[in-house]
């Protein structure tokens, strides 16, 4: 009892599945289950896949010893777990793609662009979290995007919704296990440089990860170093053909009058900023503020993956007190959906120059 109660306390996180370890074989259990003694416990969203009730005839005898585990991994999902998810979908896909697309908030729609799709809820796939939040439809969409084979999530996971940052990030290591190579993320993101103006795209060039400030990242605790290194580097994170290319390819769109390049900053949310937050974040080089991207980032350089990411410029970030307007998920869907055409055909341009090699 001892035990339970201390890892009732280490694990407070804020996370709604803190309290399940995974054991290893895609099944989750509760603390408070496995104190009891208590039989395997499939994840509600889960129950009734064909694949728990093909997992769920064997004993308990394959649960994780909670005297045994490495700090850090009792929380967080093992290679061997993330290989199932991984499993999960290649077993029913016949599609093989080596470049990813991660959709920010509603810009899913370029999942809709693809081909001879196969279509995964998340909810279906093993050990995966759900998408909470409106404009992330919280599917994995795997098909051709002008005949390149590609795998898109037509939403993402944020800290906000409860879950600690490895989780959001964890379909890029499902991504990598199933043979990604090269990932294009977006997100819609709040303009903070004076110089941009909303529906502007902006090349992400660098990031600064507040997270990280304060003791946070997706790689703490446990590193398996078939994923990548104890310590990456994170310098040239966003790479620099992929954004000298990108940029041809806005030019040949005629997208030059919009297209930006800067500095990207995730915060935790689910708050818009302050007027003081903004003008700290002016003063450190922030260009664009969101709540999200960067953990999936950290994530796809920690296993070598080429990064490309842009955000669209969805409002102006307000750093004066005389304004009466206010910051708005509204406002971040609306102008996703009037830049759509732009933004999906960009994508479409940039999948095809990711799936050229470089000169
Ligand atoms: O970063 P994405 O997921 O595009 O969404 C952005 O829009 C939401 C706020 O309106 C936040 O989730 C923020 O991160
Ligand atoms: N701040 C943080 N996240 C955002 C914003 C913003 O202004 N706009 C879209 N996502």
């Amino acid at each position: 009892m001892d035990r339970l109660f201390h890892n009732l306390i280490v694990t407070g996180s804020g996370d709604p599945d803190a309290l399940n370890t995974n054991c290893g074989d895609g099944k989750e259990k509760s603390i408070l289950d496995q104190a009891a003694g208590g039989a395997t416990r499939p994840r509600s969203s889960d129950s009734g896949s064909s694949y728990f009730k093909d997992m769920s005839g064997g004993s308990s005898s394959g649960y994780m010893s909670l005297e045994k585990t490495v700090p850090g991994k009792e929380t967080m999902y093992t290679y061997d777990v993330i290989k199932q998810s991984a499993n999960y979908l290649l077993e029913r896909t016949e599609h093989r793609p080596t470049i990813g697309v991660i959709c920010g908030s509603g810009l899913g729609g370029m999942a809709d662009l693809l081909t001879d799709r196969d279509v995964f809820p998340y909810g279906d796939i093993p050990n995966f979290p759900v998408s909470t939040v409106t404009g992330h439809a919280g599917r994995m969409v795997i098909g051709k995007l002008s005949n390149i084979p590609v795998m898109c999530m037509q939403g993402r996971f944020h800290a906000y919704e409860g879950y600690p940052l490895w989780k959001c990030a964890m379909p890029v290591r499902v991504m990598k296990l199933m043979g990604v190579e090269k990932l294009l993320i977006t997100n819609a993101a709040g303009g903070l440089n004076s110089s941009f103006n909303v529906g502007d795209i902006m090349i992400i060039k660098d990031h600064i990860n507040f997270q990280g400030f304060a003791g946070d990242s997706p790689l703490r605790g446990y590193n398996d170093e078939r994923f990548g290194p104890r310590f990456p580097a994170m310098n040239n994170a966003y790479d620099k053909d992929l954004r000298k290319r990108a940029k041809a390819v806005a030019t040949e769109m005629k997208l030059e009058n919009v297209i930006r390049e800067g500095t990207y900053v995730m915060l935790g949310g689910p708050t818009y900023e302050t007027v003081a937050e903004l003008k700290m974040l002016q003063i450190i080089g922030v260009d664009a503020v969101g709540m999200s991207t960067v953990q999936e980032v950290i994530v796809a350089r920690h296993c070598n993956m080429k990064v490309f990411a842009f955000s669209l410029i969805t409002n102006k970030c307000i750093t004066d007190y005389e304004t009466d307007d206010m910051a708005n998920h509204e406002e971040v869907i609306g102008v996703a959906n009037n830049r759509k055409s732009d933004l999906q055909e960009l994508a479409r341009r940039i999948v095809i120059a990711m799936n050229t090699d470089e000169e």
